[in-house]
């Protein structure tokens, strides 16, 4: 695809870490740059991509794995065996630990799942910019004995302490292959994907049961225009022709509502004007489109 060079990585990092424990801090420090998800999007459905990161010639997409603590209802079970598959398919687990307030009752269940699993672990413990040296050589030992974790890191995600050696040592980690997003799309995916997000969001709101599960949103242009504002297409992909009908809603009312409070919720998330376009397609057979789970970002999911 991007690059032909058969020294390039790429490869997926499953980023695991108990609420608060500083994910989207030290994401927002792997990918260098300001991402805009928030935490207020933490219990989507799926597992979702959080940012791109580049170390030299490897490319890492970091993943999220929503709803993996102590779920109680089912569908946060179902969630959680979504996430799952998501780390399943990755090439490396992180799991990011706050040593000052550890959450040890949603820390072990995971470090007991974690012990079994095939995939290559890092253990990060972050915050060392507020935490004393001692609890946290003994910490380290403690969580180190509970799953095979081959390299352990000290990072403060907040001032970037120990991230960079931390990144390489991820990237290292990453299988060789061409890289897998454009080096020119990297910098706006996570807002595309976003983007993107906050309008199947919309969707399920507004129409709740009315419209199945299968139904997608893909991104089809994301432009900056010269007045600063974006200019964002996107499809919503159902699987039914009678789902059409559904999501325009009478004389189109509903498709305007939904492109309505999206459209409100991105300008205030990014800060700009947006102007977004948003169309219907049917596709009966979209769960097996590939190029259409790479758009949304669930490319490796298999
Ligand atoms: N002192 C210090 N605070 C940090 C560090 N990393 C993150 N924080 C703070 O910890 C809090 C939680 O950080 P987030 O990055 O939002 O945590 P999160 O894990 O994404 O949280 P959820 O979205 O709830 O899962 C914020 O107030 C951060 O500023 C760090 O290295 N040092």
């Amino acid at each position: 695809m991007s690059s032909e060079s058969a020294s390039t990585r790429c490869g997926v990092v499953a980023v695991l870490g108990a609420p608060n424990a500083g994910k989207s801090t030290l994401v927002n420090q792997l990918v260098g740059q300001k991402v805009a998800i928030t935490s207020a999007k933490a219990q989507t459905t799926r597992a979702k991509m959080l940012g791109i990161a580049l170390h030299e010639q490897t490319q890492m997409i970091l993943v999220d794995t929503p709803g993996i603590f102590a779920p109680r209802r089912r569908l946060d079970r179902a969630m959680v065996s979504a996430a799952w598959e998501g780390a399943e398919a990755a090439d490396a687990v992180l799991l990011l630990v706050d040593p000052i307030k550890q959450r040890r009752h949603e820390l072990e269940p995971l470090l007991g799942s974690l012990a079994g699993r095939p995939e290559r672990k890092i253990l990060v413990l972050n915050k060392v910019d507020r935490a004393k040296k001692e609890p946290l050589l003994a910490l380290a030992q403690d969580l180190s004995a509970k799953a095979d974790f081959e390299q352990i890191f000290f990072v403060s995600a907040l001032t970037g302490d120990g991230v960079p050696e931390m990144k390489a040592a991820l990237a290292a980690m990453m299988p060789e292959g061409v890289w897998h997003y454009p080096e020119d799309q990297v910098s706006d995916a996570s807002e595309r994907l976003l983007a993107a997000e906050i309008t199947r969001e919309q969707l399920y709101k507004q129409l709740h049961e009315e419209l199945p599960y299968d139904s997608a949103v893909r991104p089809e242009l994301y432009k900056h225009r010269p007045d600063g504002s974006l200019e964002i297409h996107q499809q919503i992909v159902v699987g039914r022709e009678t789902q059409r009908p559904i999501v325009l809603g009478k004389g189109g009312s509903r498709i305007k509502m939904i492109g309505e409070a999206a459209r409100a919720e991105l300008s205030e998330l990014l800060g700009v004007e947006v102007h977004l376009f948003l169309h219907v397609k049917v596709s009966e057979n979209w769960a097996e489109d590939k190029e259409l789970f790479e758009e949304i970002g669930l490319d490796w999911v298999k």
